[in-house]
């Protein structure tokens, strides 16, 4: 190494690493924004809740394409779990500047025939899990920082058997609006996306192939979104580029439904 060289590298400013945390990051929608966000640049917190595989998995799609991620654990509805969660980010990468929380349950009934245990258990990740990923979020996001939820397709507002998870996205849309003013003057925006139906392992499990076939004409494209389509307008919303957008429900769903 000559001297010049010696001389670059000690001037070099520290590296300013943006960083995600990704909830339900082992799979789906979230495992996308994981590595989306990875492959932009940021330093990724793939949480997951119990297939600690799947995470690692999708760590090492990350750190084999050059990113930085880690796996850690936590269930969305335990505040202390996701205070360690963000703890570990601030541990492992200095900070959080980006929270996307993609953690989510979807079991179908009729109202008339719902267990109410089934009621409880949907309500506890989507709205309780969103409540307290969101608190997190609201105290620990650094100023240029973004948050992004989920909310419901079209087919999970407006289908037969999806009360109980149509009413827990109908928190979390109510959610949004009122933290993106609660968290203005912070420089931190609140967003939530209502993806149309996206063919993971929520939307697709259960489903006959001619139930999938005839979903999936009913985003105006007329086809499932992917993953990635998803991943696309999370990178957009949490970007420096996106920050103009706050306080909104998008629906990301190939058109207007
Ligand atoms: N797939 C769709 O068609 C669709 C459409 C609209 C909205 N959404 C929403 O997008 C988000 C991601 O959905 P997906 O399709 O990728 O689902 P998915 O089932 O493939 O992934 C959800 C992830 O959340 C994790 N999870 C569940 N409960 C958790 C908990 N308590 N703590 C931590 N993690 C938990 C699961 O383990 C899983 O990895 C969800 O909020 C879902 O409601 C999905």
């Amino acid at each position: 190494m000559t001297s010049n060289q010696h001389q670059n590298q000690d001037t070099t400013a520290p590296e300013s690493v943006r960083v995600a945390v990704v909830t339900g990051g082992s799979r789906g929608i979230g495992r996308a924004v994981a590595r989306r966000l990875a492959g932009d640049g940021l330093a990724v917190v793939v949480n997951y809740a119990r297939d600690a595989a799947s995470a690692e998995e999708t760590v090492a799609a990350i750190t084999g394409a050059g990113g930085r991620a880690v796996a850690v654990p936590a269930d969305v509805a335990e505040e202390k779990e996701v205070a360690a969660l963000f703890d570990r980010a601030e541990a492992e990468y200095g900070g959080v500047d980006v929270v996307v929380n993609s953690a989510g349950r979807m079991e179908l009934s009729p109202v008339a025939d719902l267990d109410l245990a089934v009621l409880d258990a949907v309500h506890r990740t989507n709205i309780r899990g969103a409540f307290v990923v969101a608190q997190q979020a609201a105290r620990r996001l650094r100023a240029g920082g973004s948050l992004v939820a989920f909310s419901s397709s079209v087919v999970g507002t407006q289908f037969p058997a999806y009360g109980a998870y149509a009413a827990s996205k109908g928190a979390v849309e109510a959610m949004t609006l009122i933290l993106a003013r609660e968290l203005r003057g912070r420089d931190v925006t609140v967003n939530t996306v209502a993806p149309g139906p996206t063919a993971t392992d929520m939307f697709l499990t259960g489903k006959t192939p001619e139930q999938i076939d005839r979903l999936a004409m009913t985003p105006p494209l007329e086809r499932l979104g992917t993953p990635d389509d998803i991943a696309a307008v999370v990178a957009f919303l949490t970007s420096p580029a996106g920050h103009w957008v706050n306080g909104q429900v998008l629906r990301a769903n190939g058109g207007m439904v």
